[in-house]
C-alpha cells in the first residue's frame, strides 16, 4: 500500500497546431492517448484530423489526432486532464485568460514552449498548483499544414511542476510523453534548463530573423559568429550575475549545439517571414531585463530586441 498519488493521464488538448504542437500531438496520440488539437486556423487542424500529422526527418511518423477545435473555449467539453501550451510566448497572456474561464483543480497546463518566464505568465491566472514548464529539445517547422520537418530532435525533454504537490502529475505526464516515444524527464532544475535552451534563442532567434539565414549558415560566417559569439557570453554574465547556474561546460556545449543543428530556420525567422510577430520580449527581452536587474549591460541584447521590433513595426 502507498499513500502516494499517482497520474495517468489519457486526454491531452494541445494548443497551437503549429509544428512544435503537432509532434505533441501525433506522439501522445499513437502512444494510445486521446488528443484534440486547437488553433485558431481552421486550415492547420482539418489535415491534423482526416489525413493525419506527417512527420519527417529525425523523427517519421503519420497520425490523425482524434479532435480539433477552433478555440480554447471549446476545450472543456472534451474534459482533458492536461492542456499543453505550444502557441508562441506572446500568445500567452490571452491564451492564460481563456483557460482560466474553466480552469479547475486537477488540470494540468504545461508550457511547452521557448522563452523565459512563460510558466509564471500561466501562474499569475490560474495559480501554480496546476502549472508545469517544459524544455522542448527539437527544432522543427512546417512544410504545410500538419506537415512537420523535424532537422533534429535531442531527447530527454524535460518538465518540472512549479507547486512541489504537483509532482506526481508531473511524473505522469512526463512518463505518458516517454512511452509514446518522446522521452520526457521530470527535473527539478527546470529554471536553469530555461535559461540554457533561452541562451541558445537569444544568439540564433534574432540573428536569423534579422539575416535571413538558417542556424549553419549564421554559424558559418564568420561575421556572424562574431555576433553570436558576443551574444552567448553577454548571456551568460546575465545568467550568473542572477545566480543561474548553467554548467561547467556550457560555453563550448552552446556553440556545438547551435553549430550542428543544420539548415534549420529558427522559429523567429518563420515568423518574419510569415508577417507575424514574435516572442523577442520573453528571449532577448528578458536577458535585458535581468541584466537591468543586476547591473549588467547587455548591448547585443538590446540591439536585436530593437532590430526585430523594427521588423515587426512593418507588419
Ligand atoms: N519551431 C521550433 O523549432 C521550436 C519552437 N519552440 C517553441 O515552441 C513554441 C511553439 O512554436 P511553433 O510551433 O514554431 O509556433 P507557431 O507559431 O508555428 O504555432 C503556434 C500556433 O498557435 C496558434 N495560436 C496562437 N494563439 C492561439 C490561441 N489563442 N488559440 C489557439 N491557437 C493559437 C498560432 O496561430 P497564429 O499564427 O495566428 O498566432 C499558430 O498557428 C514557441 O514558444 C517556440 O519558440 C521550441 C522548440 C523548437
Ligand atoms: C532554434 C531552436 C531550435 C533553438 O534555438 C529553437 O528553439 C527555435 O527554432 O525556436
Amino acid at each position: 500500500m502507498t499513500d502516494n498519488p499517482s497520474f495517468a493521464p489519457k486526454t491531452f488538448a494541445v494548443i497551437g497546431a503549429g509544428p512544435v504542437g503537432c509532434i505533441v500531438s501525433a506522439f501522445l496520440e499513437k502512444g494510445g492517448h486521446r488528443v484534440i488539437l486547437c488553433d485558431v486556423i481552421p486550415e492547420l487542424l482539418d489535415p491534423a484530423r482526416e489525413r493525419g500529422i506527417i512527420i519527417e526527418g529525425a523523427e517519421n511518423l503519420t497520425q490523425k489526432v482524434s479532435h480539433t477545435c477552433t478555440s480554447v473555449d471549446d476545450l472543456p467539453e472534451y474534459k482533458p486532464d492536461v492542456i499543453f501550451v505550444t502557441a508562441k510566448a506572446n500568445a500567452l497572456p490571452l491564451i492564460a485568460s481563456a483557460i482560466e474561464g474553466f480552469y479547475k483543480k486537477g488540470l494540468y497546463v504545461v508550457s511547452w514552449q521557448n522563452g523565459i518566464d512563460t510558466e509564471l505568465v500561466l501562474a499569475n491566472s490560474l495559480g501554480k498548483e496546476g502549472v508545469m514548464r517544459a524544455v522542448v529539445n527539437y527544432g522543427c517547422g512546417l512544410l504545410g499544414p500538419a506537415h512537420v520537418t523535424i532537422p533534429f530532435h535531442h531527447p530527454p525533454h524535460y518538465l518540472q511542476e512549479l507547486d512541489p504537490e504537483a509532482k506526481f502529475a508531473a511524473d505522469g505526464i512526463a512518463e505518458a510523453l516517454t512511452q509514446s516515444g518522446l522521452t520526457t524527464r521530470h527535473t527539478d532544475n527546470i529554471v536553469a534548463m530555461v535559461w540554457r535552451k533561452g541562451v541558445l534563442n537569444a544568439c540564433m532567434n534574432p540573428v536569423c530573423a534579422v539575416t535571413g539565414l538558417t542556424m549553419s549558415q549564421a554559424m558559418n560566417d564568420p561575421i556572424i559568429f562574431n555576433i553570436v559569439d558576443a551574444l552567448v557570453k553577454e548571456c551568460v554574465k546575465v545568467a550568473r550575475a542572477n545566480e543561474i547556474l548553467l554548467g561547467w561546460e556550457y560555453y563550448p556545449n552552446a556553440i556545438e549545439y547551435m553549430r550542428t543543428a543544420g539548415n534549420h530556420k529558427p522559429s523567429m525567422l518563420m515568423d518574419i517571414e510569415n508577417g507575424r510577430r514574435t516572442e523577442i520580449d520573453y528571449i532577448n527581452g528578458k536577458f535585458v531585463e535581468y541584466g537591468r536587474r543586476a547591473g549588467i549591460e547587455t548591448p547585443y541584447n538590446i540591439t536585436l530586441q530593437s532590430l526585430v521590433k523594427g521588423l515587426e513595426s512593418r507588419l
